[in-house]
């Protein structure tokens, strides 16, 4: 199999939607990224595969108010980081247009180096009527030569998978930058867990038995574009299942609910959540836990 991978620049104003974005595009198949992790061109917001492309999202802080000298200092770095990426994708405010802050960074654009792959998506698209947005669409390409132009509605997930493939396209060929075992699914079934882990809590409050884990035990990706996900939740003494499972098993349909509707808004897409409860005696003991939620079961001390 031939991979690619590459490095998209996601630049825009604060407040432009560009976590939003980044956790869209990062969708199911999703590393997210910890902020301690640096690279010396910029700081990696996520990493996204599709097909066999990878994506690493990078964030440019600083692009905005250099009143200080140091901030012209990181307003220089940010650019530098932007150019550095195999294609920057320019994010503004479908309602806001053309800022003066918008301004700048065409003017930053404009100076960049010719060659620069730079992509225009329009965010924001469920807050305008479409007239608006083809104005500022001609607007903006008569600004600067974008290569392509996208209306999108990142909270909404509105055209986020047209610009996702476009840019899966656009990558150089090349290994992938993250080994696949870091960036499987993992973190984000653990994510999945913390979710249904959250809404027992909110549910039960004194009553949660606090020697309880969730684990999620399978991620299935179905054609019709959404996941089922299994989970199981584990608890210490044989009595608690009760207490999660409620009457009629009417608590765990509850929390069963709000995981639900907290995951599919985070994926952007329908979830099928399969809640179970299981025993699971000793499990604080049992060294490969530990590992699993990634403290050292030696130290003993974490
Ligand atoms: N209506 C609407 N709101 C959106 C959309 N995308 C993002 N937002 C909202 O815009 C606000 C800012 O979004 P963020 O993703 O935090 O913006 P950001 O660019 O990462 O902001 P900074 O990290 O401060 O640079 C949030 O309240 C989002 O919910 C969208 O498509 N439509």
């Amino acid at each position: 199999m031939s991979t690619k991978a590459g490095f998209v620049a996601l630049i825009g104003e604060p407040n432009a939607g560009k976590s939003t974005l980044t956790n869209r595009m990062v969708g199911a198949k999703v590393s997210i990224v910890t902020h301690k992790v640096q690279t010396t061109r910029a700081r990696i917001r996520g990493v996204a595969l599709e097909g066999d492309s990878q994506l690493v999202f990078v964030d440019t802080p600083g692009l905005f108010k250099p009143r200080r000298r140091l901030d012209r200092a990181m307003v220089a770095a940010a650019w530098g980081g932007a150019a550095d990426a195999d294609v920057i994708v320019l994010l503004i405010e479908a309602h806001r247009g053309i800022t003066d802050g918008v301004e700048k960074i065409l003017e930053g654009l404009n100076a960049l180096p010719k060659g620069r792959r730079v992509a225009l998506a329009i965010n924001k698209i469920d807050r305008v009527e479409s007239q608006v947005l083809l104005a500022l669409t001609s607007e903006m390409n008569e600004r600067y030569a974008f290569e392509r132009t996208f209306m999108i509605s990142a909270e909404k997930g509105f055209g986020v998978q047209d610009l996702r493939e476009w840019l899966a396209g656009e990558m150089p060929e090349g290994p992938w930058l993250y080994p696949e075992d870091q960036i499987a699914d993992l973190p984000m079934r653990m994510i999945a867990a913390e979710m249904t882990r959250e809404k027992l809590t909110l549910r039960l409050h004194q009553e949660l038995p606090y020697q309880l884990t969730v684990e999620t035990e399978n991620w299935e990706e179905r054609k019709d574009g959404s996941a089922r996900i299994d989970q199981m939740i584990y608890v210490a003494r044989d009595g608690h299942k009760g207490i999660i499972l409620g009457k009629k098993g009417e608590t765990i349909k509850a929390i069963s609910k709000l995981a639900r509707e907290e995951l599919e808004e985070f994926l952007g897409r329908k979830v099928h959540l399969f809640l179970q409860v299981k025993l699971r005696e000793n499990w604080l003991e049992e060294a490969e836990r530990y590992s699993e939620m990634g403290l050292d079961f030696k130290d003993g001390n974490r």
